[in-house]
């Protein structure tokens, strides 16, 4: 297993003189990104070895430090089909909760929705996809008969003023269909919207989008849902999740998913990696000029602490460069 350093502050003096090398062509970005942290969620749920609750607790607290606004904590998901999950309860009601700081959880029904308000949730996320065969490996389920079962979670939750986000997957192709068509992403992500989601997060699943796929599909959705309620949610597969997430904050998104340390993956995309790192994204959208709030040396350190509890190289290029300067 690979020995992860730990970062010196020293080595980010480094850091922060690249920093300095920016482009003058951000007229057409946002000044300020949200970036929504997903690693505690998405980056854990396809760990083979059960992580203590207490590790994931203190993952989830030093993201806070790091100043990330939004940090998506677990998933009220049934744990015969995602045990490293199942101590969603734990997780949410361990974590200290800061001040401005939302912390989402997954629930694809009634079930996690009810279990998620009694473990004290303010937010949650529904989660569906623009292909037939990935909801129903996913949710065993159908887009349509998905759909169904959010309205009723967004009924409820709108009753318990409960904010509700929408993911739709395999916005950029998907494991068992293939080439997905921006029609169908438009179509699903315009249903969750139109139901009362206030953000939907267009997820490239399994990572193998371009930048012109990404175009074409944002400009479709574009028809349909606001662009100040779009977010991406890009794994790295292919190494092409910043480029992807670069073109979608050139036509203006401003709310962007990513892991710290690069963890995660989808247990029903086989052989996806996992999201863009929050350390990367940090650095490029510092480079931008654009505002995130975010401390890149705090959000090193959270991901050197979880790289170390999983006995793993960071995938963060950012994090690798500064053991190296
Ligand atoms: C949706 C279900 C539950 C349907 O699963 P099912 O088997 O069809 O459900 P069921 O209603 O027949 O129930 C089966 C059992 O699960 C229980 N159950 C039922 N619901 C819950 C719940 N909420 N929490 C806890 N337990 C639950 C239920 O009580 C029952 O227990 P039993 O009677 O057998 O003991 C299942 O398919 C499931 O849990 N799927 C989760 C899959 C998952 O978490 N995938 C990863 C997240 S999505 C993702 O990563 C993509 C994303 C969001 O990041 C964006 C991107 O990258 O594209």
């Amino acid at each position: 297993m690979a020995t992860v350093r730990k970062v010196q502050p020293w080595r980010l003096v480094g850091l922060a003189s690249l920093r300095a090398v920016s482009t003058s062509s951000t007229d057409t970005f946002p000044k300020h990104v949200k970036i929504v942290e997903v690693g505690p969620r998405d980056g854990l749920q396809n760990e083979k070895n059960i992580i203590p609750t207490p590790v994931k607790v203190k993952l989830i607290n030093m993201l806070s430090e790091a100043g990330l606004p939004v940090i998506e904590a677990t998933s009220f998901v049934s744990p015969k089909w995602v045990p490293q999950m199942a101590d969603h309860t734990e997780v949410l009601k361990g974590i200290q909760k800061f001040p401005g700081i939302s912390y989402p959880v997954l629930t694809p029904n009634m079930k996690g929705f009810k279990a998620a308000v009694a473990a004290g949730a303010k937010e949650v996320s529904v989660f569906g996809a623009a292909s037939e065969l990935f909801t129903r490996k996913n949710i065993n389920c159908s887009i349509e008969e998905s759909l169904q079962q959010f309205e009723v979670v967004l009924k409820e939750a709108q009753a318990a003023s409960i904010s509700v986000r929408g993911y739709v997957s395999c916005v950029l192709g998907c494991p068992y269909e293939g080439k997905i068509s921006p029609a169908k992403v438009a179509e699903v992500s315009k249903k969750l919207y139109s139901m009362g989601c206030y953000e939907i997060s267009l997820g490239d699943t399994i990572g193998v989008g371009t930048p012109g796929i990404m175009k074409d599909m944002l400009s479709a959705v574009m028809q349909e849902v606001p662009l100040s309620a779009l977010a991406v949610h890009c794994h790295d597969t292919y190494g092409q999740a910043l480029a992807n997430t670069l073109v979608a904050l050139q036509m203006g998104v401003s709310v962007v998913d990513s892991s710290v340390a690069g963890l995660g993956g989808c247990p029903y995309a086989q052989g996806a990696s996992g999201n863009v790192a929050t350390e990367d994204l940090v650095y490029m959208l510092t480079g931008l000029g654009i505002h995130t709030g975010v401390n890149l040396q705090k959000l090193m350190e959270a991901g050197n602490f979880i790289c170390q509890a999983l006995n793993r190289k960071t995938s963060s290029k950012v994090a690798q460069a500064s053991c190296k300067l």
